[in-house]
């Protein structure tokens, strides 16, 4: 059985921009329509044109520049000054529609429109021939269909067709619709309007109770073959059905579904992130197919399974909704295989003693950082990669410094398997009193001819990287350490920089260096 088309109507223009603080000016709406026609969609409801001289001024513009790619909508009420403005708009429209709606359920009929049944049949019937005068490809939405009578209903929808509606938009307007319950309205029309066959049914599905995506793919399950939707569900209230959600679930659920659409996924990504700059609405990391995490693995159980086979924990490919980020994301979650693979596509072969070294390092440090850059780990790998020696290792450190206080630095440090030793100093500030503390335990004196601080990576929880050079009775020795704590750096690069030193001492270096130098302090 060949697949039958999807016709994506997104409606971000005009539904989309109904959401409370996402209003867009002209040259922000050609912007958007510009991305929705390069996405490929096949209708673009480009607004409302009655509603303001704004409206009018966008629908015309974009018709102009776009109705030759897609077909550019205009939404009226059943009413022949909103169908005049309408068919004004898109006077040079070469692809056009007009879309007009009148609300039939019990609810707006009687508090809204105050109009009974028969009225509400003739201007649905009187509006869409209006509109047909003017184009071939007029849609009919009887508005809160979804609680509105089923035998109503299919009467509104009959003598709509009848006089010229190529498209019955079945709106869900205030997100009612359950997908069963859904399915069902869609079947009932299919089997009892007598011309349905004439016209193409359409979704229209607002996110009220979360449902707009699964009652849309509902309807398409009950012969629905139009889906209004927007760029990101953007929406009055909770927002309209997801184009993006509902494409990739056609696509990745063709076996299901046997329908297509014409988009082009790999737009999906960056047509996101274009609406949500413009609009200022942020798309949550986790948001379905277009949030940051959508493709992000950070367990290790679930890296090493995509490391082995990406399908074990993918069900699509980034690059298919063109997102380009990184999928495997590091973070305390992490394990050895997505580390290494890391590690190797930085360019770094490590032994295993430096690999399991580095890995400690990692995990200790993202239990302190949100996030690991790349920065971070060839920082961390460095840092390890330094044949050092290693006599005096840090035990433990404490400083206390404020402006009523005298900076101190208490060290625990250990020489190789010796007791663990412990001493305290004051300084100008905690940093000098650990240098000085380093140098009671270990018994060197040093001068501190460089002090240098730098940033790894991004954000307040940054990597900071200290690098110092001392000098030690003439001979400079260089220290680096890293920690998202600077004082811990600090601390990390001057023990580096004497355990060199000390280093020297033990082979005898530094009294050779001491008689040649021995005017240095
Ligand atoms: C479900 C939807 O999303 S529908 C689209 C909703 N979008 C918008 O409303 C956005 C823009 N709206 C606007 O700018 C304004 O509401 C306008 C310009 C359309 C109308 O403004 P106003 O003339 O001041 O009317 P107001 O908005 O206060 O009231 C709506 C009027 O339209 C009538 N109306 C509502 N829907 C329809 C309809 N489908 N067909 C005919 N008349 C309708 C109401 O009964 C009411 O009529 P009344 O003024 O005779 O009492
Ligand atoms: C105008 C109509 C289609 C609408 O937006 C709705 O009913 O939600
Ligand atoms: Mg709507």
């Amino acid at each position: 059985m060949s697949s039958e088309q999807i016709i994506i109507f997104d409606t971000t223009l005009r539904d989309g921009e109904q959401s409370p603080g996402c209003s867009m000016n002209t040259k922000e709406k050609l912007e958007v329509a510009r991305a929705l026609v390069d996405l490929n969609v096949d209708v673009i409801e480009a607004g409302f044109p009655i509603a303001s001289p704004g409206d009018f001024e966008a629908v015309q513009m974009i018709a102009e520049r776009f109705s030759d790619r897609s077909t550019i909508c205009a939404l009226a009420r059943s009413r022949e000054d909103d169908i005049a403005k309408a068919k004004a708009a898109l006077a040079n429209a070469e692809k056009r529609r007009i879309h007009v709606f009148l609300a039939t359920s019990a609810i707006h009929r009687e508090h809204k429109l105050k109009m009974d049944k028969q009225q509400i049949i003739e201007r649905a019937i009187s509006s869409v021939a209006d509109a047909k005068e003017f184009c071939d490809d007029v849609e009919f939405s009887p508005e809160d269909a979804a609680r509105t009578e089923l035998d109503f209903l299919c009467e509104v929808v009959e003598k709509t067709i009848a006089a010229g509606a190529t498209t019955v938009n079945i709106p869900d307007t205030v997100g009612y619709a359950t997908p069963n319950h859904y399915f069902k309205v869609i079947s009932y029309l299919k089997d009892n309007v007598s011309n349905i066959d004439k016209a193409i049914i359409s979704t229209h599905c607002h996110n009220d109770l979360g449902l707009a995506v699964a009652n849309s793919l509902s309807a398409i399950e009950a012969g629905a073959r139009q889906v209004e939707c927007t760029i990101n569900g953007l929406g009055e209230r909770a927002g309209n059905a997801a184009l993006e959600e509902v494409v990739m679930a056609l696509r990745t659920r063709a076996d299901f579904y046997n329908v297509h659409t014409n988009i082009k996924t790999e737009r999906l990504f960056p047509t996101s992130q274009l609406v949500s700059s413009i609009t200022g609405m942020k798309v949550q990391r986790n948001k379905a197919i277009v949030g940051r995490n959508a493709f992000a693995h950070e367990a290790g159980i679930h890296q090493h399974g995509v490391l082995q086979e990406r399908t074990t924990y993918e069900i699509m490919r980034a690059e298919d909704v063109g997102y380009a980020g990184e999928n495997l994301v590091l973070g305390k979650h992490s394990g050895r295989h997505a580390f290494r693979d890391r590690v190797k596509e930085l360019g770094f072969e490590l032994d295993d003693q430096t690999f399991q070294k580095t890995f400690d390092d990692f995990i200790a440090l993202a239990d302190k950082k949100k996030e690991i850059y790349d920065s971070d780990i060839i920082a961390l790998i460095d840092n390890r990669m330094t044949d050092a020696p290693v006599r005096w290792k840090l035990i433990s450190f404490h400083t206390s410094a404020g402006s009523a206080a005298v900076p101190t630095a208490t060290l625990e440090l250990q020489c190789e398997d010796q007791p663990v030793l412990c001493d305290a100093a004051t300084g100008d500030g905690p940093i000098d009193a650990v240098f000085r503390a380093l140098e009671r335990i270990i018994e060197i004196t040093a001068r501190l001819e460089d002090f240098q601080v730098r940033s790894v990576s991004e954000g307040k929880d940054a990597l900071g990287e200290v690098r110092v050079t001392i000098n030690v009775l003439g001979r400079p020795y260089l220290g680096k350490g890293v920690s998202t704590d600077i004082i811990e750096a600090a601390t990390a690069a001057y023990l580096q920089a004497l355990n060199k030193a000390d280093a020297d001492r033990q082979a005898g270096v530094v009294s050779a260096a001491e008689k040649l130098t021995a005017k240095v302090p």
